[in-house]
C-alpha cells in the first residue's frame, strides 16, 4: 500500500501533504469542516487519500459501497487493528474490542437487553434522573435568568442515565455543585487521545513491541518510570475506568449471590444485571468470561456518555438559536403532558412518537452527527461496487473499486447525511420540517444502510450502535422536561464545534481543550 502500484492509483484524490502523515493532519484536524467539504465538492463520493507513511487509503460515502462495507461484506471490512488493540488495552475484551466470533457472541447476549421491551421498562429511571436535572436547573434560575454551562450538565446526565439503567449504579446526585465523577473526567481526557487516528497508529506500532515484554508488574514499572506525561495520563485514566468497573461488578456479583440486588434500579432491570443473569444460564460456549463482562461495563459507559452529551448540547444550542422551533416544540410537549392522566410523565410509546420532537432529533442527528467518520480495514481482497461511478485519472468510468487486503477505508458518516445529491440543495440547513413530509425520492432510492432514519449517524449492520434507541429515549426525555420548564437563549459567547472523535463545542477565545457551551436559561 505504500510503494507498489495499487488499484487506488487511478482514483482521483488530494495530493499528499507530507510523507509522514499524508492528508491526515488536514482530514482529521479538529477544524476539518471546510477541508472535508472541499474534498466532497471536488472529488465526489469516493476518493483516494494518502495516510501514514505514504499509505493509499479509500474514503467513501457512496451508498452502495457503504452497504457492502457495513452489511453485505461486513465480515471483510472489520474494525482496524489499531482500534481493537487500543480499545482492548483501555476497556478490556468488551464489545468495543472484539472481532469475529467473540464479537458475535457478545452482541447476541447484549442485543435483547437494548430492545424496545426493555427500554419501556427502563423509562421510569430516565424520568427519575431527568427530574433531578430539572430541579437542579430550577434552583439555579429561581431568581432570574442565568448563564449555564450546558456540556458538563449534559455529560453528568448522560453518565448517570447509562450508569443507573446500564449498570444499576449511581455516580452523581445531579445536585447543583457536585463535582463531576472522576470517571467522567477520565473519559473526557481519553476521548481525543483514543479517537485520533495518528495516536492510534503510534500505539499500533508501539503496542506489539512492548506488550509481550516481561511480566505485568515489570511493564507497569516501565510505564511508571518512563518520563512521558501523556503515557502517565492514559495510565491513570485506564486505572480509573478499570477499577470503577471492577468495583461495580464485584458489588453486583455479591448482591446477586446473596439473593438481592443493588437496590438502585427498578427490579434490577439494568443492562448489567440482566446480562449477568443471562450469562449464568448460557451454555459454556455462549457465556462470557469475567473480563468480558467487566469490559462491557467500561465499553458501555464510554460509548454512551460523550456521544449523547454532544447530541443533547447541540439540540439545546439549536433550540436556543431558533425560538420559533422551541415554542412549537414546547406546545407539542405541554399538550401531550396535559393529556396524560394526572399530568404524569409520558410513557415510552407516547414520548418516542411525538412527531415534532422526533423531527427535531432526526434533523439534529442528520446535520450534526456526533461521530462524523468510521474506519475499517479490508481483511481480504474484495471488489466494492459503487452506486455513483467516478471518472478515473485515465478518463475511464469506474463503477467498482478493487480493494486489496489491508486497505484502510474511511467512511464519511456526516458526508452521507449531508449529501446534496440525496438530501437536496438545502442539505446543510437545519430544517426539522423536512421530516414531517415524505423524504426525497433520491434518499429512498439510495437504500442507505444506516439503522436509523436513512442516516449513517449510528452506522449500519452488525456493528451498528447498540444504543441508538436508548439514546433516542434519553434525548427525548431530557428535552421534554427541560423545554417544558425553561426557555433557552444564546449567550454572548461565540461557539466553535471541534472534531475530536466526538464533535464537541468550545468557546472561541476560551480553553480550546475544554468542551463548553454557555446558554442562558430562564424559568417559564
Ligand atoms: C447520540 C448518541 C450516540 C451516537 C451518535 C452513537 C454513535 C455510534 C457509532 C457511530 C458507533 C459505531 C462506531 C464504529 O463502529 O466505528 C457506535 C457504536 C456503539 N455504541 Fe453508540 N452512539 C450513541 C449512543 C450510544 C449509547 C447511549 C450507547 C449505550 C447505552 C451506545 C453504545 C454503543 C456500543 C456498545 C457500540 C459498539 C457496538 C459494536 O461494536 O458492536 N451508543 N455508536
Amino acid at each position: 500500500h505504500r510503494v507498489l502500484p495499487s488499484s487506488l492509483d487511478n482514483i482521483p484524490g488530494p495530493a499528499s501533504e507530507s510523507f509522514l502523515t499524508g492528508v491526515f493532519s488536514k482530514l482529521f484536524d479538529t477544524d476539518a469542516w471546510a477541508y472535508q467539504k472541499s474534498l466532497h465538492r471536488t472529488y465526489g463520493n469516493t476518493i483516494r487519500i494518502h495516510g501514514i507513511l505514504g499509505e493509499k487509503e479509500l474514503y467513501t460515502y457512496d451508498p452502495k459501497a457503504m452497504h457492502h462495507i457495513f452489511v453485505k461484506d461486513q465480515s471483510v471490512f472489520e474494525e482496524t487493528d489499531q482500534f481493537i488493540q487500543l480499545n482492548n488495552l483501555i476497556f478490556g475484551p468488551g464489545i468495543l474490542a472484539t472481532l469475529g466470533e467473540q464479537h458475535r457472541k457478545q452482541r447476541k447476549m447484549l442485543n435483547p437487553i437494548f430492545s424496545i421491551a426493555h427500554l419501556r421498562g427502563m423509562t421510569p429511571i430516565f424520568y427519575k434522573i431527568t427530574h433531578k436535572l430539572q430541579d437542579a436547573f430550577l434552583k439555579k434560575v429561581q431568581n432570574g435568568p442565568q448563564e449555564i454551562e450546558i456540556v458538563s450538565w449534559m455529560t453528568r446526565t448522560a453518565l448517570e442515565l447509562v450508569c443507573q439503567s446500564g449498570l444499576g449504579h449511581s455516580f452523581d446526585t445531579l445536585e447543583e455543585d457536585t463535582a463531576p465523577h472522576p470517571y467522567s473526567i477520565a473519559v473526557k481526557t481519553l476521548v481525543p487521545k483514543v479517537a485520533n487516528p495518528m495516536m492510534r497508529y503510534a500505539t499500533a506500532f508501539l503496542l506489539p513491541l512492548v506488550s509481550g515484554i516481561g511480566s505485568a508488574s515489570f511493564r507497569r514499572w516501565a510505564v511508571n518510570t518512563f518520563p512521558w506525561k501523556n503515557l502517565h495520563d492514559v495510565r491513570d485514566v485506564v486505572d480509573i475506568l478499570h477499577s470503577t468497573s471492577v468495583n461495580i461488578f464485584e458489588s453486583k456479583k455479591e448482591a446477586m449471590a446473596n439473593g438481592g440486588g443493588t437496590g438502585l434500579s427498578i427490579e434490577e432491570k439494568d443492562i448489567m444485571s440482566i446480562l449477568m443473569k443471562a450469562n449464568m444460564t448460557a451454555s459454556t460456549e455462549e457465556s462470557l468470561s469475567r473480563d468480558e463482562l467487566i469490559g462491557q461495563m467500561s465499553s458501555l459507559m464510554f460509548a454512551a456518555m460523550d456521544t449523547t452529551s454532544s447530541a443533547l448540547s447541540r439540540l439545546l444550542q439549536l433550540l436556543s438559536l431558533h425560538q420559533d422551533v422551541q415554542d412549537k416544540l414546547r406546545k407539542e410537549i405541554n399538550d401531550a403532558f396535559e393529556a396524560e392522566p394526572e399530568r404524569g410523565d409520558l410513557p415510552y410509546d407516547k414520548i418516542v412518537s411525538l412527531p415534532y420532537l422526533d423531527a427535531i432529533c432526526r434533523e439534529t442527528l442528520r446535520l450534526h452527527s456526533p461521530v462524523i467518520m468510521a474506519r475499517r480495514v479490508a481483511r481480504r481482497d474484495i471488489v466494492l461496487p459503487l452506486m455513483v461511478p467516478i471518472k478515473g485519472l485515465d478518463g475511464r468510468e469506474i463503477s467498482e473499486v478493487y480493494v486489496s487486503k489491508g486497505t484502510n477505508v474511511t467512511i464519511g458518516l456526516l458526508a452521507s447525511n449531508t449529501n446534496p445529491a440525496l438530501w437536496g440543495a438545502d442539505a446543510d440547513e437545519w430544517k426539522p420540517e423536512r421530516w414531517l413530509s415524505p423524504l426525497p425520492d433520491e434518499v429512498i432510492a439510495a437504500h442507505l444502510p444506516g439503522v436509523y432514519a436513512n442516516l449513517m449517524t449510528f452506522i449500519a449492520g452488525s456493528r451498528a450502535c447498540i444504543g441508538f434507541k436508548f439514546s433516542q429515549l434519553e434525548m427525548k426525555v431530557v428535552l421534554a422536561l427541560l423545554i417544558q420548564a425553561f426557555r433557552f437563549s444564546p449567550s454572548k459567547a461565540e461557539i466553535a464545534w471541534k472534531i475530536g472523535g466526538i464533535v464537541v463545542p468550545t468557546v472561541v477565545g476560551g480553553d480550546k481543550n475544554t468542551p463548553q457551551l454557555p446558554i442562558i436559561v430562564e424559568k417559564i
